[in-house]
């Protein structure tokens, strides 16, 4: 007997793996464009959930992310993805798009919105860890130049499918995230991670990361990568959208290119794995402290 867990029903999502380009209005129609696709050609029957990539309406550059930043909920993103999410009567994790905050002194945010099927916004993420690394002979980039940091963790109620944590790109790297999710009293079935790795990072870590957080805490991981851009000077996204199922199992992955993933997150696959292998069920709280439950993490959805 399979014990109730907190995926209710299975959950049918689509991953929109592409390239945005300097022109925003383009990037918004190819967005919708591949949405409607998805929708129409999806090879797993009616899909619950559509999901972008991390800053999928600008390139992603420090330099740009102002010239493409947009007040939430007055944007021109914000309102296409809400039409687009009635339209179809679809959840939409819109990827991540920089967020400009009148009431913040005018900072800079990566910000991901997700979309109720009535068009609703049923929760925002400002990245937490801003992706500031230098790697001699790889990659160098700092984030903090342009963008500040979003200062809570993110948890939210998918309808009658559970609660998912939210994190992005570079929030992967760091466990407590995907633990504060996982944990009571938030108990989320999965960690979505619109992300964009690059070609140094993404074959060292991005599957490694990916199947961590999904076998640590017993959950999906769902990682939107844009596509692999191979324009000069631009930032080589690594690509490779993936899937793990909470026994760290790839059940979907992309390749480099512009691609629509698909792949059903299995309640009873949840439910078998806690139950096959009951980590979630052992900690020793007694031995150390269950920091989720007793420390006061900041945790919100909107
Ligand atoms: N967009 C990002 O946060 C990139 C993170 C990354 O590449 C990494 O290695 O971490």
């Amino acid at each position: 007997m399979v014990p109730k867990f907190p995926l209710t029903k299975s959950l049918k999502v689509a991953l929109i793996q592409l390239k945005a380009g300097a022109d925003k209005k383009a990037n918004l129609a190819k967005a919708t464009s591949y949405i409607d696709d998805a929708i129409k050609k999806s090879t797993i029957g009616k899909l619950d959930l559509v999901m972008l990539p991390e800053c999928f309406n600008s390139p992603y550059d420090v330099n740009q992310f102002r010239n493409y930043a947009e007040v939430i909920p007055t944007g021109d993103t914000t309102k296409l993805l809400s039409e687009t999410a009635k339209k179809h009567g679809i959840y939409i994790v819109g990827g991540s798009f920089p967020e400009i905050d009148p009431a913040q002194g005018d900072k800079i945010y990566n910000t991901s919105l997700i979309f109720s099927p009535s068009g609703d916004i049923i929760a925002k993420h400002r990245k937490v860890h801003l992706f500031d690394i230098d790697i001699q002979g790889g990659i160098s980039f700092k984030e903090s130049t342009s963008l500040s940091a979003g200062e809570r963790a993110t948890v939210f109620k998918l309808g009658d499918f559970g609660n998912v944590g939210l994190g992005i790109c570079y929030d992967i790297r760091f466990p407590e995230l995907a633990m504060i999710a996982s944990r009571n009293p938030y108990n989320s079935f999965a960690m979505f991670y619109p992300g964009a790795f690059n070609t140094t990072t993404g074959p060292l870590h991005w599957h490694l990361l990916a199947r961590s957080r999904a076998v640590d805490n017993e959950i999906y991981t769902v990682l939107c990568s844009p596509a692999r851009s191979n324009e000069e000077g631009g930032y080589p996204a690594y690509g490779h959208s993936l899937v793990v199922d909470p026994y760290g199992k790839i059940v979907a992955e992309a390749g480099e290119g512009e691609e629509i993933l698909y792949a059903e997150l299995d309640n009873e696959v949840l439910g078998k794995a806690r139950q096959g292998i009951p980590v979630h069920y052992q900690r020793r709280f007694d031995v150390y402290e269950d920091f989720v439950a007793n420390g006061s993490p900041k945790v919100g959805d909107l």
